[in-house]
C-alpha cells in the first residue's frame, strides 16, 4: 500500500467530459473516492486542473501570458470550491499555493507540508507550476516531487496509456506497464513530456487511470496496477 500519493486530477472531474463548471453527481462522487482514501490514513496530495473553467487555448486572441494566468486562477478556484466540499464531508484540506494571496490559500512552505499531512490534512497544491506555458500535469509532477511522493495518481477519462489516442482510434491498444523513455519518444500525448521528464530525473513512478471507475483511486493506493504504470525500466 502506497502512503504519500499525489493526485492529479483534470478540471472535467469536476464537470463531466466536455462540461463546464461543476456537477453535483461528478463532485459528489469524487467526494465518495477521496474520503475512502483518506479514511485509509494516506498522505494525499492533489493537483486539480482548470479544464472545467479556463484553458489557456480558450481564449483567441489574448496573449498567452494572460490567458494562462487565468487558467491557473481558475485551478484556484476549483481548489477552494474542493476544499469547502471536501470539509463538509468531514475531509479536513488545506490549499496551499504560490500565486494568490487569499484568506483561505496557505502559501507554499515545504516544512508546512509535512505537518499538514501528520495532521490528517488533505493538501491541495492549486496554480500549476505557478507559470504560464506550463500545464498541471508538469505542476504534478514537481508538486509529488516536493512532496516525495511514492506514486504519482493520473486519474484522467481514459483507463491508461494506449499506443495511440483511445478517443480518436478505436483499435488503440492499453499498455500495461511502460518506460518515462518510450512515453516520451513514442510521443504519447497523456502527459507533457514535461512531466515525463521531472517524474524520469526523479524516479517518480506515474499510474495513469481511469478516474470514473468506482474504487479505482483505493484500489491504485493498495497497489493495483488499475491503469498503465510509467516507471523506468
Ligand atoms: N496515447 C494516449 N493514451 C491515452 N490517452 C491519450 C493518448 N493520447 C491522447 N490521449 C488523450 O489524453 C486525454 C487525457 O486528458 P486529461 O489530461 O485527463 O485531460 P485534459 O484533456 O483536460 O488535459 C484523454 O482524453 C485521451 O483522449
Ligand atoms: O503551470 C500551469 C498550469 C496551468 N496553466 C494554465 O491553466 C490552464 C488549466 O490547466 P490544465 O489545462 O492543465 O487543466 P486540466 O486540463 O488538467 O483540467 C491551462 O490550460 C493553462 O492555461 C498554466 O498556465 N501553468
Amino acid at each position: 500500500m502506497y502512503k504519500r500519493v499525489l493526485l492529479k486530477l483534470s478540471g472535467e472531474v469536476l464537470s463531466g467530459e466536455s462540461q463546464k463548471g461543476f456537477s453535483e453527481d461528478h463532485v459528489e462522487y469524487l467526494i465518495r473516492e477521496i474520503k475512502a482514501v483518506s479514511e485509509y490514513g494516506v498522505k494525499l496530495g492533489i493537483v486539480i486542473g482548470a479544464g472545467n473553467l479556463f484553458r489557456g487555448r480558450d481564449f483567441e486572441g489574448l496573449r498567452p501570458t494572460i490567458s494562462d494566468q487565468i487558467g491557473m486562477l481558475g485551478t484556484v478556484i476549483n481548489a477552494l470550491y474542493l476544499k469547502d466540499r471536501f470539509e463538509h464531508a468531514g475531509i479536513r484540506t488545506v490549499v496551499v499555493s504560490q500565486i494568490v494571496s487569499l484568506p483561505s490559500v496557505k502559501l507554499i512552505n515545504y516544512d508546512d507540508i509535512d505537518l499538514y499531512f501528520d495532521a490528517g490534512y488533505v493538501v491541495i497544491f492549486a496554480g500549476g507550476t505557478s507559470n504560464p506555458f506550463f500545464t498541471t500535469d508538469t505542476g504534478a509532477a514537481l508538486r509529488a516531487v516536493e512532496m516525495k511522493a511514492e506514486l504519482l495518481i493520473k486519474g484522467t477519462k481514459v483507463s491508461g496509456i494506449y499506443d495511440k489516442d483511445p478517443k480518436v482510434y478505436n483499435d488503440a491498444v492499453k499498455y500495461s506497464v511502460i518506460t518515462y523513455d518510450e512515453a516520451i519518444e513514442k510521443g504519447l500525448k497523456i502527459m507533457d513530456t514535461e512531466a515525463f521528464s521531472i517524474c524520469k530525473r526523479y524516479n517518480m513512478k506515474i499510474l495513469v487511470m481511469n478516474f470514473f471507475e468506482n474504487n479505482n483511486l483505493i484500489k491504485a493506493i493498495r497497489g493495483d496496477n488499475v491503469g498503465t504504470l510509467v516507471v523506468p525500466k
